[in-house]
């Protein structure tokens, strides 16, 4: 008792600055802003990391009942996200949670600010900033309300951010909403969109899909849209990229004086990496129980043999087209390893054919979540099989691996544009998918030209993603001075 009185005091004595993190709470989101807290806790910041009352039960129950404890310096908190119950272990539904956190969180994040900065009752330092999701900028408010620094955190690829930040434009410009559903399959899609700038070889079906909608109202459009408003209001904006892979479209955003300062701070699993964690090496941000069985398996295949399949934690599709994803994999006859969350088919559990499984049963392992990261840096790895959710994409460069893209919703469609047309580290598979196309892209994957030139540049990519994570690289100056010239910009 004596002992954790004294510690609270000297927490409280130590003036060190006080960061709150709020990600957007979905797993693309919450993983990549606990880099950023932990990175600011080494570089001496106290952390409140804010997480919903529905993930931070997630959190417990795939991690452990003891996982959130955190340190004397780094804690965890909750607010609620204004939805009613829903499956514990499946994501929640993407547009309610937009609407839902837009018009229902600031209240509670004000209040839960306000008793951390109740100092002799919360035993924490006063909070001096906030790092919010992009996402989230209702935050911006509060941000005001007590005179301290924001930074946004778009956990996108910076060329889908660029998207975004267009949309307002496109439905100035008449392109969005689309005038009827023929609009989707009459060749408007290919419609090049030649006027972003830093953004070349773009059609309208490589922006973020949100905007293939014919409702006026839609509410995906109007969300990106009032977000993309906010970023102004920020006083600094960071990405998990780093400068020399989307070099073009970062410049042309950095010369436009009415943006707050632009920092890309990625690969952040590359920072994190070499720091020492303090303790924080517990600290995980999975909402799935991950299966380790998986990297055991690995061990035992030879190097460059795997393929790696994985559609991230949003994706859903429908029981045929896990059918005939299934049949491709089988019929090209490559070992793979395939992770099928519980919530990947929609209104059903996956059913995979009986003879699919027999078939691959000495060559096919399936699990349900993985540690992505140890997966895509072991050896046995060839290529990866992907939504082109933007932290598998840059997880699969840090890992040297290229990739056949299969976007879902979202930024992915562009991140998959890019990853297909400007890395050259990959190749896209028809929305409608048959067994025969992912039959031939993997067997060109592993086995062809083609396949060879993307791993290659994938190789290269990953000695550019560790030249900026490196101490003097891009993200790595860009990582200190954002704590130097914008977290502590306040207390000098
Ligand atoms: O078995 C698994 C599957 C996934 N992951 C991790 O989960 C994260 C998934 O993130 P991402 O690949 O970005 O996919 P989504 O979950 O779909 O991400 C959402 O958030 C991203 C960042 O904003 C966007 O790029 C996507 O479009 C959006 O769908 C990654 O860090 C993976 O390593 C695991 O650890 N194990």
């Amino acid at each position: 008792m004596g002992d954790r009185a004294t510690e609270e005091e000297s927490i409280i004595m130590s003036k060190k600055p006080h960061v709150v993190c709020i990600p957007y709470p979905a797993q693309g989101h919450v993983s990549p802003m606990m880099k950023v807290a932990k990175l600011l806790h080494y570089k001496g910041f106290h952390v409140t990391f804010v997480n919903t009352e529905f993930n931070h039960q997630r959190l417990l129950n795939s991690r452990g009942p003891d996982s959130l404890q955190g340190l004397p310096d780094f804690r965890f908190e909750t607010i609620p996200d204004g939805l009613p119950p829903s499956d514990p272990n499946a994501t929640q539904d993407i547009p309610s949670l937009c609407v839902s956190t837009k018009k229902t969180c600031l209240e509670p994040f004000r209040n839960l600010l306000s008793k951390l900065n109740d100092t002799s009752s919360s035993k924490v330092p006063p909070v001096t900033c906030i790092v919010s999701d992009g996402v989230m900028s209702f935050t911006l408010q509060a941000a005001k309300e007590l005179g301290i620094p924001e930074i946004l955190f778009w956990t996108t690829s910076f060329c889908g951010f660029a998207g975004y930040m267009h949309y307002p434009h496109l439905v100035q410009r008449g392109l969005v909403p689309l005038k009827d559903e023929s609009y989707l399959t009459n060749g408007y899609l290919d419609t090049p969109i030649d006027w972003i700038p830093g953004m070349k070889d773009i059609r309208f079906r490589d922006l973020p899909s949100f905007v293939r909608t014919m409702d006026p109202n839609d509410v995906m459009v109007n969300f990106a849209s009032g977000e993309v408003e906010n970023v102004y209001k920020a006083t600094a904006l960071i990405f998990n990229t780093f400068d020399a892979i989307e070099e073009e479209v970062l410049d042309a955003f950095k010369s436009q004086l009415s943006l707050p300062p632009i920092y890309t701070i990625g690969p952040l699993q590359l920072l994190v990496n070499q720091i020492s964690q303090n303790g924080l090496q517990s600290l995980g941000s999975n909402l799935w129980k991950e299966e380790p069985e998986c990297l055991k398996w690995l061990d035992s295949k030879e190097p460059n043999s795997v393929v790696y399949v994985n559609f991230g934690s949003i994706t859903v599709m429908t029981p045929q087209q896990l059918v005939e994803f299934a049949w491709g994999l089988a019929n090209s006859n490559h070992t793979f390893l395939w992770v099928i969350r519980p919530d990947l088919v929609v209104g059903d559990t996956a059913v995979l054919p009986p003879e699919f499984v027999e078939e691959t049963k000495e060559r096919g392992m399936l699990a349900s979540w993985c540690p992505q990261e140890d997966v895509l840096n072991h050896p046995a790895i060839a290529g990866f099989l992907t939504h082109s959710g933007w932290n598998s994409t840059l997880e699969t460069i840090c890992g040297g691996v290229p990739v056949i893209c299969w976007p879902f919703f979202a930024e992915q469609q562009t991140n998959c544009r890019y990853s297909c047309v400007h890395w050259g580290i990959g190749m896209e598979i028809d929305n409608n998918v048959k067994r025969d196309e992912v039959e031939k892209l993997v067997r060109e994957l592993m086995e062809g030209e083609k396949g060879k030139e993307m791993k290659n540049r994938a190789m290269e990519w990953k000695k550019r993603a560790h030249e900026a994570a490196a101490p003097g690289g891009s993200s790595y100056v860009n990582m200190d001075k954002i704590v130097n010239e914008v977290l502590l910009s306040n207390n000098n």
